[in-house]
Formats: structure tokens, C-alpha cells, sequence
């Protein structure tokens, strides 16, 4: 599948066989994680996240961003460094929806940084797809120790691979 856009993805879709063709499911968590991004309140880098149950129904999405109802000071995203302690990862967030073993995969538009690995660890995840490699993350080292199914989803309609 090639999406370049919301339009080229429309498109598309609108001349797709819909009795063949069907998205995965990590492109259709990843699809959902893409959306759910766009809600995103951080100028530097916006992540959604997606949770599907073990019968791939969804549980939700998340993004990153300030805690609820804290609006942030003047000036606040001015500084990545100074803010970075403070913001919200989507994993974190997307985890208060859920108990452990309650969520079998996991779609990201970034690498779970350690922390959120750690964090779906204990939460049971046992599979998480993400799209953008996050280089200052330990995650696959984590999955792999952990018997953790840790992929890269980078095709998947309102984006293609390689752009
Ligand atoms: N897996 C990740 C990586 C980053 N972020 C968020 C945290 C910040 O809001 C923003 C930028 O992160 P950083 O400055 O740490 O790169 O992205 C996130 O939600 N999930």
C-alpha cells in the first residue's frame, strides 16, 4: 500500500476491493495511534498510542502531553529541555486506561522510551508496534529480554514507509 496523505489515502481507500482487502492489525493500532497524535499539545514531537484487548477490540488512545487540566505558563514550550521532565509520555497515559493483562498489543508513533517500556512490561503487553525509532531508548533490548514482540509499522493508511 502506498499512502502519501489524508487524500492520497482517501483516494485509495475509495478504490480499494473492501471484500479482499484488509488492514493488519498492527496497521489498523497504528492507524488509530496516527489519529489519535493529532490531538497532541507538544509542538516538538507529537505521539498517539493505541490499545487493543486479546480479541483486537480497542481499549483506547492516548497522546503525549501535560497533565489534565494544567495549562501551561507562558513560555512553557519554549524550552524542550526544561519541559521534558513534565510532560506525559502516550504510553503513560494510554496505561491509565487499562489493568495489567488487560491490553495484548500496542501500537506507538514512537518507540516506547525505557521508562514506558518498563511500564508496558508490567503492564503485560505482549505486543507493540511502533512506527519513529526514538534512539535514546533501551526498548529493544527490554523486549527482547522479555520475550516481547517489538516491530516497526511504518505502512499503514495516512502514511507510507519511507516518507
Ligand atoms: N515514546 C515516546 C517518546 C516521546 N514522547 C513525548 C514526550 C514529549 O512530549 C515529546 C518529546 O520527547 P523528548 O523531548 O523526550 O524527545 O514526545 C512520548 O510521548 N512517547
Amino acid at each position: 500500500m502506498k499512502y502519501s496523505g489524508v487524500d492520497a489515502w482517501a483516494k485509495d481507500v475509495s478504490e480499494m476491493d473492501m471484500s479482499k482487502e484488509r488492514l493488519s492489525i498492527p496497521q489498523y493500532a497504528m492507524a488509530l495511534a496516527h489519529v489519535a497524535s493529532l490531538r497532541s499539545e507538544d509542538p516538538y514531537r507529537k505521539v498517539g498510542a493505541a490499545a487493543l484487548d486479546f480479541d483486537n477490540r480497542v481499549v483506547g488512545t492516548a497522546y503525549n502531553g501535560l497533565a489534565p487540566g494544567f495549562d501551561a505558563p507562558e513560555g512553557f514550550w519554549d524550552d524542550r529541555d526544561k519541559r521534558q521532565k513534565f510532560m506525559l509520555h502516550a504510553e503513560v497515559n494510554l496505561c491509565s486506561l487499562f489493568k495489567r493483562g488487560e491490553v495484548r498489543v500496542i501500537a506507538t508513533t514512537t518507540m516506547p522510551c525505557t521508562a514506558c517500556m518498563q511500564t508496558l512490561c508490567a503492564y503485560g503487553v505482549e505486543e507493540i508496534y511502533y512506527r519513529d525509532v526514538y534512539k535514546q531508548s533501551d526498548a529493544p533490548e527490554i523486549a527482547k529480554i522479555y520475550g516481547i514482540k517489538l516491530e516497526q509499522v511504518a505502512d499503514y493508511p495516512l502514511h507510507a514507509s519511507g516518507e
